[in-house]
């Protein structure tokens, strides 16, 4: 099958290349495999261009590849979106493409998922690498005697307005707005000071007391978490409209963490073709008593913050309930979402689609959704 290695340089702490060339090609090596293609990424967006002219120089009709992916999410990420920019301009159907990780990124989200660390790190610690019995983990799965792979679910998010084209860029991992929203966009700006996961949380800690207002909906068919039955109760409604303001909206596919530890959607996993998505709303904090000043908002983060850290602690925050019983974090499984921001909110503006921030322009709206396989005309695994 063809094989080829890609490397971001200048994902998480550097060491891609460190990676690839004393621990990958080796080891390959000693399995007898002959990549078909050895690159590093030079520029963003440069590993979709690469997976795209190795696909062309591929004779008619192969069936798979496999490419050996040395990053973080967003280099998946960017490959999966110039294979769908792409599509239409082939004679053929792409081969399948099976992915093996080897998380070089700084969270790795979709590799913890697949294989979550051994003993969950505590919140505190600095080191965003893997353990070294996960760092080969999928590619111990693509060098095994069955090699075992698990479909990826595709979803699509599409930011619209009256005053420009709509544009739609696919996630496989997460898509939000609100506090993860604003901390993605700040924390980029920390990349070259703080390279670890700490700069998730310095950000975070700029965003903390915000709100966030908009017209949620939620898109069917719809169900909820009910902690009390530890299942999801299907809705009756196809549709399900929230209120704001929001502190959180984050929904994901395939993962249930964005880092090694922080399990957000407990029981999202690949190739569900659902999103979970996860919404705290101030509001319905029956203590705040309908106020929303800066000691309501201050009393708010407090206690969102000490929730939230149960994402830390395999995912206990989805049983968190306020006083008069209701939970916390609504926990939802969806096809899809909307989301139309308050003209007047400008942070509520801002959208997370797989760690890329996207401003929707005034007046406009997000409309996510769960691609079927039909829609995206890509067959993408990972060996897990
Ligand atoms: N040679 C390069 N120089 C600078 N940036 C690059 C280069 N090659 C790729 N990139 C960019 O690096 C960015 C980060 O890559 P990636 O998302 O894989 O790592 P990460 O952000 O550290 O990890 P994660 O997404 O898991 O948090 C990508 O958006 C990509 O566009």
């Amino acid at each position: 099958m063809p094989l080829i290695v890609i490397y971001n340089p200048a994902s998480g702490s550097t060491s891609g290349k460190a990676l690839t060339d004393d621990t990958l090609l080796p080891l390959l090596t000693s399995h007898h495999i002959t990549p078909d293609k050895i690159a590093a990424t030079e520029r963003p967006n440069h590993s979709g261009e690469l997976v795209l002219d190795f696909l062309s120089s591929l004779p008619a009709g192969e069936k798979s590849v496999t490419v050996i992916l040395v990053s973080g999410d967003g280099t998946l990420h960017e490959i999966v979106n110039a294979l769908w920019a792409k599509r239409r301009e082939r004679q053929t159907p792409y081969p399948d493409i099976n992915f093996v990780l080897i998380p070089g990124g700084t969270a790795n989200a979709l590799h913890s998922t697949l294989f979550p660390p051994p003993t969950a790190p505590d919140a505190t610690s600095k080191s965003p690498s893997e353990s070294d019995s996960t760092l080969l983990a999928s590619l111990r799965v693509f060098l095994s005697s069955i090699p075992r792979i698990i479909p990826l679910t595709v979803g699509s998010t599409t930011i619209s307005s009256d005053s420009s084209s709509p544009e739609t860029v696919l996630t496989t991992v997460v898509a939000s707005t609100s506090l993860h929203a604003s901390i993605l966009a700040d924390s980029e700006a920390l990349r070259a000071s703080l390279p670890g996961i700490e700069r998730f949380k310095v950000a975070a800690e700029a965003n903390a007391t915000r709100w966030y207002h908009a017209q949620a909906t939620l898109t069917g068919p719809v169900s909820r978490y009910d902690p009390a039955t530890s299942a999801f109760i299907p809705l009756e409604e196809q549709t399900l409209q929230l209120e704001g303001p929001f502190a959180y909206f984050l929904s994901t596919t395939n993962v249930d963490r964005l880092e090694p530890a922080f399990r957000i959607a407990p029981f999202q996993r690949p190739g569900l073709n659902s999103v979970d998505v996860l919404v705290v709303r101030p509001r319905r904090d029956v203590s705040l008593g309908g106020k929303d000043g800066e000691e309501e908002r201050t009393a708010f983060k407090n206690r969102l913050w000490g929730i939230l850290g149960g994402a830390y602690a395999n995912g206990t925050h989805v049983e968190s309930r306020y006083d008069d019983g209701e939970v916390i974090v609504e926990y939802f499984r969806a096809k899809g979402w909307e989301w139309e921001p308050d003209e007047k909110d400008e942070k509520a503006h801002l959208l997370c689609a797989d760690g890329t921030i996207f401003t929707v322009p005034k007046g406009g709206k997000v409309v996510s959704t769960v691609l079927s396989r039909d829609a995206h005309d890509l067959s993408l695994a990972v060996y897990a």
